[in-house]
């Protein structure tokens, strides 16, 4: 199984978008992190700037749509070119039918689960998914301390999607770096999302091959 390295580009220079998304062309996503001040408490930008991203980006776009009514608005960012859409259990009204409309747009649609919530609803709709975001930090804010009492989450999730022979991808976002990627990766996690530990490292190429060798030494499928 590989490691997939995703950068939140929330800890960008957001002037420099573009050079900043040459600096993790190693990387295999760029994670773009939509905020909308009600269903999060920060705002950070919408579909058009993820549109111009999707056009420059280097690597494929994941869209981690922290947003109220994401039924009303993933579909345009699936329109904007992201090659990936996450929306929140806690904000989904009809997450079956909006990860199917999204899959049928040929985008891949993926569920987020944030810190107080239990991954064991999922297990039912598990199938319909690309891939699921576990929360390592309360979402709002890149910088935060990891959240090491989710793992548990991830390796029930893994152990259900090996049980099932599926091949769901698992995220995990919030306080990722080289001395926490190990953990995350032993529990089962597969895609992994760093902010701060990426674009607040001098060389952040570095700093995504340090993460990604950490995470392939402990990875556990
Ligand atoms: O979604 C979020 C925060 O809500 C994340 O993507 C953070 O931006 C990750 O930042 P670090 O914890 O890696 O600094």
């Amino acid at each position: 199984m590989t490691i997939q390295i995703a950068p939140s580009i929330l800890s960008a220079d957001f002037v420099n978008l573009e050079r900043e998304l040459k600096a993790i062309s190693t990387a295999d996503l760029v994670h773009v992190d939509v905020m909308d001040h009600h269903f999060v408490p920060n705002l950070t930008l919408g579909e058009p700037i993820v549109k111009r991203i999707c056009e420059v980006s280097p690597i494929p776009v994941d869209a981690h749509l922290m947003i109220e009514d994401p039924d009303r608005w993933a579909p345009e960012f699936a329109k904007a070119g992201a090659d990936s859409v996450t929306f929140h259990m806690g904000a989904a009204h009809a997450p079956v039918r909006l990860a199917r409309q999204l899959h049928d747009m040929g985008t891949r649609a993926c569920f987020a689960v944030r810190p107080a919530e239990p991954v064991e609803p999922i297990f039912d709709i598990l199938d319909e998914f690309y891939m699921i975001l576990i929360m390592t930090v309360e979402p709002g804010f890149g910088g935060q301390k990891f959240l090491d009492n989710q793992m548990n989450k991830v390796r029930r999730l893994r152990d259900e999607i090996t049980r099932r022979g599926l091949k769901t991808k698992i995220q995990v976002d919030g306080g990722v770096s080289p001395s926490t990627a190990a953990i995350v990766a032993a529990a089962g996690a597969d895609v992994l999302v760093a902010g701060s530990a990426v674009y607040g490292a001098d060389d952040p190429a570095q700093a995504i091959a340090s993460i990604r060798q950490e995470a392939e030494k402990a990875f556990r499928a």
